[in-house]
């Protein structure tokens, strides 16, 4: 069998939880996992001895460059003759480094995968197409290497059967790579209170049934009340009413929530795709026919203005009587 090598994802220094994901996909194709990481090798190698990691490469921190490309590279440089399977997330960082290695090493690279199997000497990814109405299977031979993205949420990270003690190996990035290196001149943090999108156990998505923009407002104090965060569909993030970063999504963000609310969001598809993963759905909508009660478990036909401030209320006097 290949060995399986995993960009790890990093968020503010420390492992992001898809790089686990990551490692429970390389462990289904391959019998020995190795992961790249950016600096904390010792963190990583602690963190993913449950997922049945061997090995650990540490380039050491890349926090003045951009780190996709580099990390691009040094896998390139890393993988040697052997056919591999390099496994990295489809996030802005996981495909800057795919395309960079896929660039350096004259190999394909299969995008935005949710889920990645091996059958004998060929690599078979699934792909949502269609708003995620349809899923097509593509097919890599193992014959030199193989690279495939693999979307963050659509598997679930899983222990390995006997947990491992990975060595840290600290190699030397490959900076001297012509056009690897994009100096980091500035960084601008987003103001954030609250989880992240991706990670909150609870998200409050509005959309275009909300009216207007300052209507928003009542999905941020719900979803600070419920302690998750606020998402958004693509019809406001396209009207400017929120950033891109709210979005849920075929082109946003994918979440798995406990608990989705939807308000005053229709259902398409490529908005389904995003959420429809979350254990509970709730959906407001005053069109008893809109798409999103398909989905959900409980459905309020009502109108969002009107409903949504009562909701506020009920959960601010429930809260202060516990
Ligand atoms: C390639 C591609 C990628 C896309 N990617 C994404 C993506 O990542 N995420 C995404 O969300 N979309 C995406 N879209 C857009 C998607 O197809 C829809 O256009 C979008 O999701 C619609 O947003 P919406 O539900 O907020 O708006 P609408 O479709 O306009 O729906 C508004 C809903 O609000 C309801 N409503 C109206 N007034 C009220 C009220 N007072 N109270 C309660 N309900 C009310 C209406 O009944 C309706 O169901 C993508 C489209 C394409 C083509």
């Amino acid at each position: 069998m290949a060995t399986a090598w995993v960009i790890a994802e990093q968020r503010d220094g420390a492992l992001a939880p898809v790089t686990a994901e990551l490692v429970t996909v390389a462990r289904d194709v391959a019998d020995e996992v190795r992961v790249v990481v950016a600096g904390d090798g010792a963190g990583a190698a602690s963190s993913l001895a449950a997922y049945g990691v061997s090995e650990i490469i540490d380039l050491g921190p890349l926090d003045s460059v951009l780190p996709g490309p580099v990390l691009g590279a040094s896998v390139a440089r890393l993988v040697g003759e052997e056919p591999s399977v390099v496994i990295g997330a489809q996030t802005y960082t996981g495909r800057d480094a795919l395309g960079r290695a896929s660039a350096l090493l004259g190999a394909p690279v299969l995008t935005n995968a949710v889920a990645v199997r091996r059958e004998g000497d060929q690599v078979l990814t699934e792909h949502q197409i269609f708003g995620g109405t349809m899923v097509a299977t593509a097919a890599a031979e193992l014959r030199g290497h193989v690279l495939v993205g693999v979307r963050p949420k659509s598997v679930a990270a899983v222990a390995a059967a006997a947990p491992t003690a990975p060595s840290v190996r600290v190699v030397e990035p490959a900076l001297d790579v012509p056009g690897v290196v994009v100096t980091v001149v500035d960084r601008q943090r987003e103001e954030r209170e609250g989880p992240s999108l991706d990670e909150a156990a609870i998200v409050v998505s509005g959309g275009r049934g909300l009216g207007k923009p300052e209507a928003y407002q009542m999905i941020e104090e719900l979803a600070a009340l419920l302690g998750g965060a606020p998402g958004a569909s693509r019809a406001i993030v396209d009207a400017g009413w929120v950033p891109y970063a709210y979005q849920v999504g075929q082109t946003g963000t994918t979440v798995k929530p406990d608990l989705y609310i939807a308000v005053g969001i229709s259902g398409a598809t490529q908005h389904l795709v995003g959420m429809k993963g979350a254990k509970h759905i709730v959906a407001i909508n005053k069109d008893k026919d809109a798409p999103i009660f398909q989905v959900a478990d409980l459905g309020i036909v009502a109108d969002a203005s009107s409903l949504l401030p009562r909701v506020i209320e009920a959960v601010r006097a429930r809260q202060a009587a516990s």
